[in-house]
C-alpha cells in the first residue's frame, strides 16, 4: 500500500521555484517525487483577480463542482484566501455515496478538481483545462460532513500550471482526508467554442450579463 513518508517543502533563490518533495513507499520500496515535476516561475496573480477574502459565486451555474442548477453537484463555495490560495468547502451528501455513508472516490477528485480549477482561474485570470489529476485519499470521508479544502498555485511554466490541495475533514483545521496535485493547460477560448456546446456557451455569456452576475467567466467577453 503506498504510503508517504515525508513531506517536504523549500524555497529557492531569486527565482522564488518552490518544490515539494514526497518520498513514497510502496511496498516497503521507497521513491521521490518532486512536485512541481518541473521546474517553474512563481504564479503571477493577475491584477483583476478578486481580492482576499472575496466570497466567489458559481462560474456556470450548471458546472457539477459549483453550480446551483446542479441538482446532484457538488455546490461547493470558495473563498479567496491570502497569497496564491483558494480555500473551498464540500459537504457531502446522501447523492455522493461510494460505499453505504461514504464519500464515492471519484467524487471527492472531481471536489479537487473544482478547488485546484477555481485557484488557477480566479487567481490568474487564464481559461485553463485540467491535464493531469493525482489524488490521494487518506481518510473516509462520510456523509454529512464537511471537506475543507485549501487549494494553491505552485508555479508555472509557459501554458502549465501547477497546483495542489489538502483536504481537511470537519474543520479548516482538522485531519487532512484527501490530498491532490494537478496539471492545468492554459488555452484558447477557441478550446470552448470548438469543443463546446453552443446552447450552453450562449447560456454562459448571457449569465455574465446579468448585472448582478459579473463576476462569471465571460466565455466570448
Ligand atoms: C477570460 C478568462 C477569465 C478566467 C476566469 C476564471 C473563472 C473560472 C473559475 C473557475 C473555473 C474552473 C472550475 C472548473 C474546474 C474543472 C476543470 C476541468 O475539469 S477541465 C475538463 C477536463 N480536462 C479536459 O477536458 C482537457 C482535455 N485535454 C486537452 O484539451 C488537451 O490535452 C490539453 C489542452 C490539456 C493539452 O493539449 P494542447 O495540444 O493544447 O497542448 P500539449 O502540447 O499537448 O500540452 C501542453 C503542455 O502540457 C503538457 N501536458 C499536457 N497534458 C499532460 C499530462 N496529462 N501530463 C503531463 N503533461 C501534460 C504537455 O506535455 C505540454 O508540455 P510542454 O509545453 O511540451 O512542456
Amino acid at each position: 500500500m503506498p504510503h508517504v513518508l515525508l513531506i517536504a517543502r523549500r524555497a529557492v533563490g531569486h527565482l522564488g521555484y518552490v518544490s515539494a518533495v514526497r518520498v513514497v513507499s510502496v511496498d516497503g520500496v521507497h521513491s521521490v517525487q518532486q512536485w512541481p515535476p518541473v521546474e517553474t516561475q512563481p504564479p503571477q496573480v493577475h491584477p483583476k483577480a478578486p481580492e482576499q477574502g472575496a466570497e466567489l459565486t458559481s462560474h456556470y451555474s450548471e458546472c457539477f463542482g459549483c453550480g446551483e442548477d446542479q441538482p446532484g453537484g457538488l455546490h461547493m463555495s470558495s473563498t479567496i484566501g491570502a497569497g496564491h490560495v483558494v480555500h473551498s468547502s464540500f459537504t457531502v451528501s446522501a447523492e455522493h455515496q461510494g460505499a453505504p455513508g461514504l464519500a464515492h472516490g471519484g467524487l471527492l477528485s472531481c471536489a479537487f478538481d473544482e478547488a485546484l480549477g477555481t485557484v488557477v482561474g480566479q487567481l490568474l485570470r487564464k481559461p485553463a483545462v485540467t491535464g493531469k489529476l493525482e489524488t490521494d485519499f487518506r481518510r473516509p470521508v462520510p456523509v454529512g460532513s464537511t471537506l475543507h479544502i485549501t487549494a494553491e498555485l505552485d508555479g508555472t511554466a509557459g501554458r502549465k500550471v501547477y497546483a495542489s490541495a489538502r483536504g481537511h475533514l470537519g474543520a479548516p483545521d482538522g485531519p487532512v482526508a484527501v490530498e491532490a496535485r494537478a496539471l492545468f493547460v492554459v488555452v484558447d477560448l477557441e478550446h470552448f467554442t470548438e469543443h463546446g456546446d453552443q446552447d450552453a456557451l450562449k447560456k454562459l455569456r448571457d449569465s455574465a450579463r446579468e448585472p448582478e452576475r459579473t463576476d462569471r467567466w465571460d466565455i466570448n467577453p
